[in-house]
């Protein structure tokens, strides 16, 4: 799935881990990138170590680059919610991380002060979130061009024009079993109150993937594809009419889009997307996910907005992160 997004962007590895294995445990993927990391900084000596997000791999990163004295710098830094259960393993690797990083690049406001609560020792900055600026790029390359937009589209030939869309994206490991088997359930109550079709890239994880595929093949408006590749699933959230996910990632991006978002987790770590109004926080809860996507459905006001709101970012952000490793005096992003 990564590799897919290199590609797009025309980023080029010098060196690849190439630490995946099937069904490997959480302790067997840190112990192997730590060694892989560990060789890999012995022979680049690096200034600094930029790790994104809350994955195991940026943790086993850090800490590899921390016990060599390496500097580290932090991008999406000081996501809480609190709870280390709620995301897991992400809520701990990313105190793991904020706790080794001499530079904390916070997507927001709200994030900054959590690392000022946690008495975080790095140079903090208000950056934006970096997913932002993909996004940016690539829905305007897609609205500049009819050639890729139309290709894209063209993947999706069974979406009607006529009809609304419900995107559905899901893997938190929280989630895995009675969490999934709800979230089926409801998308089971959508389509038969609603004539809207509902596209779910199911994730490759083979804990979703088992739920998912035994409850919801055979129903003609839920279409179960294989995850795409990210200038598809932009494509994808730009002609939506609500989306539906237990993402991070997407709580960010929906809003910046105009799109409704109803979040199937019982806790996020984005408040601000909460205040935009068209992120709603709906746990995993059948009757509840069922309830809300219809009332969004529903409702009078169209779904989407046309103006993007953004208080995670405008764009700019890994030109602030640049800047700042350079030295140079750097705006920090205001939402
Ligand atoms: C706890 C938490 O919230 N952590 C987040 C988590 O990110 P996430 O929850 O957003 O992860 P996903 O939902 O898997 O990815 C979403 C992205 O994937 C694209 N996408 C999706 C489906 C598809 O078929 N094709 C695609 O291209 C989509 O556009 C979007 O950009 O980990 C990151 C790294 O640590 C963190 O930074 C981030 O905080």
């Amino acid at each position: 799935m990564l590799n897919a997004v290199l590609g797009f962007f025309a980023v080029h590895p010098d060196v690849s881990l190439d630490v995946m294995q099937p069904n490997q445990s959480l302790n067997s993927l840190f112990s192997r990138v730590l060694e892989a990391a560990d060789k890999t900084l012995q022979a680049c000596q690096p200034d600094v170590v930029l790790v994104h997000g809350d994955t195991t791999t940026a943790a086993a990163c850090a800490l590899a680059a921390f016990h060599r004295g390496i500097a580290v710098g932090h991008v999406e830094a000081g996501l809480r919610t609190g709870d280390l259960q709620q995301p897991f393993p992400e809520e701990l690797n990313r105190r793991l991380i904020d706790e080794v990083a001499g530079y904390l690049f916070a997507p927001t406001e709200s994030a900054k002060v959590n690392l000022e609560t946690d008495c975080a020792a790095g140079y903090i900055i208000v950056t934006g979130n970096t997913v932002i600026d993909s996004l940016a790029e690539t829905a305007q390359r897609i609205k500049n061009s009819s050639a890729l937009n139309d290709a894209l589209a063209s993947g999706f030939s069974f979406i009607q024009p006529d009809r609304q869309m419900v995107l559905v994206t899901g893997h938190r490991r929280e989630n895995f079993g009675e969490g999934f088997e709800q979230i089926c359930d409801a998308l089971i109550e959508i389509a038969e109150k609603s004539n809207a079709q509902i596209v779910y890239p199911v994730h490759l994880n083979p804990a979703v993937r088992a739920t998912v595929l035994s409850r919801l093949q055979g129903y003609d408006q839920i279409h179960l594809i294989e995850p795409v590749n990210y200038a598809e699933f932009v494509w994808l959230m730009m002609r939506s009419d609500l989306i539906l996910t237990d993402s991070g990632g997407v709580q960010e991006e929906a809003p910046f889009l105009g799109k409704p978002v109803l979040v199937m987790r019982n806790v996020t770590e984005r408040p601000e997307a909460l205040t935009t109004g068209l992120v709603e926080l709906v746990g995993t809860d059948a009757q509840r996910i069922a309830a809300a996507a219809m009332a969004r459905l529903t409702s009078s006001k169209s779904c989407s907005v046309s103006e993007p709101m953004s208080p995670y970012g405008d764009g700019n952000a890994a030109q602030r992160i640049v800047d700042a490793l350079l030295g140079r005096q750097v705006a920090e992003f205001k939402a």
